[in-house]
């Protein structure tokens, strides 16, 4: 049974014919590169255009890709409204990518790192200033998606069905070819290289895949058009090391051939160490460390695990004080705890639900 993919915009339709991602070949690049020549200029020139690689004005390349600003997001409640007592799940966070920047997005579960690519991706409404993506609001610029400019890859390609049941992965029989080359107007000879690169045997049939080989469709389709910026939320998860190596290899010379900018998001870190040009990490909803790889130097040194071992230790034992601060301030003047946590409310068709501590519809247990 087909079901929706977590792939943004995967046919490329809607807006497509608005192609702001021609980019200029002559210009402020032919002037650039005559400067250079005469200057004897060294550091970052445009790549020569060539069929599959566009050219990138120097201009371009100074912009913001993508630029959070004080950024504060919290999940409505029932009445739509943020929960009252529940601190944002993203609180004043900035930062700024520019065109051909990686950045490897860390932190611990329920950091908020998922939300940001969100948030990013256009997934969540949030005010227009606070996120630039290609200066555009990712969320009220609906042709950054549809172009294809701007791609999110992330959770599973499953969802709940009625009478089917709950997270159910996309299956039916049909073939990987038949998805890959539903999507139109893609380059073939991109098409070629990924199918290539993510060692997909376009035979396979979609129900029988396990669930590496079906991630590996998954991202062939978020990756078919050239992307400026790419979103990836923990997408390698499921990958082989080789499939994983391969795919980092195809997704850093994204980087340095076309200038593409990439965040992605993972708590898998071997290997990863010359990968990125910034590291951004998140804690408890807000940017705790976002600098560039070259002035870190656990990362020089291979060290990225040793490092990230030592911030979430540190972020453990502060959400550890923090909860403990927490529930000294729950107790009743004589030592009693004031439950105010999760109500269970029943079931609603096939899943318990329950009232949060200090949501609106609360139940105080006394
Ligand atoms: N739809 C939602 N409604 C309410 N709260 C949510 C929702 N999605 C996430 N949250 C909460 O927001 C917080 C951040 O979640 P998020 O998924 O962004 O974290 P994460 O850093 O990606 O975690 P992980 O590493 O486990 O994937 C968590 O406390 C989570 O419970």
């Amino acid at each position: 049974m087909p079901v929706p993919v977590s792939v943004t915009n995967p046919k490329g339709v809607g807006l497509q014919g608005a192609k702001a991602s021609v980019l200029a070949t002559e210009g402020p690049f032919a002037r650039l590169v005559v400067k250079n020549a005469e200057s004897g200029q060294q550091g970052m020139q445009a790549a020569a255009p060539t069929q599959d690689q566009p050219a990138t004005s120097a201009a371009a390349l100074d912009q913001s890709a993508v630029e959070v600003s004080n950024l504060g997001f919290s999940y409505p409640g029932i009445d739509g409204r943020p929960i009252p007592g529940f601190p944002p799940v993203v609180e004043g966070a900035s930062f700024k990518l520019l065109p051909g920047q990686r950045c490897l997005l860390i932190g611990p579960n329920g950091a908020g790192k998922t939300t940001v690519l969100k948030i990013l991706g256009g997934k969540h409404m949030v005010p227009k200033g606070s996120v630039r993506v290609l200066g555009q609001s990712p969320f009220h610029d609906t042709q950054l998606t549809g172009s294809g400019d701007l791609s999110y890859i992330g959770g599973n390609w499953e969802r709940d069905i009625a009478f089917a049941g709950y997270s159910v992965p996309l299956q039916g029989d049909f073939s990987a070819a038949s998805m890959i080359n539903g999507i139109p107007d893609i380059d073939s000879k991109r098409r070629q290289r990924l199918i290539e690169v993510l060692d997909i045997d376009p035979d396979w049939r979609m129900h029988t895949v396990s669930d590496g080989q079906r991630r590996r469709v998954q991202i062939c389709m978020g990756l078919l058009k050239p992307f400026k910026v790419l979103l990836l939320d923990e997408i390698t998860v499921d990958l082989d090391v080789l499939g994983r190596a391969d795919l980092m290899a195809f997704l850093r010379q994204e980087c340095e051939d076309r200038h593409a900018t990439i965040i992605y998001a993972t708590h898998i870190f071997d290997g990863l160490e010359s990968w990125p040009t910034h590291v951004l990490y998140l804690a408890h909803g807000k940017v705790q460390v976002f600098q560039p790889a070259s002035e870190i130097p656990e990362l020089q040194e291979g060290k990225l695990l040793e490092l990230v071992d030592r911030w979430l230790r540190q972020e453990k034992a502060e959400r550890k004080a923090k909860q403990a601060q927490q529930k000294a301030a729950d107790m009743t003047d004589d030592g009693e705890a004031l439950d105010m946590a999760s109500w269970s409310n029943g079931w609603a068709p096939g899943r318990m639900t329950s009232s949060l501590r200090d949501s609106s519809n609360t139940v105080m247990r006394m």
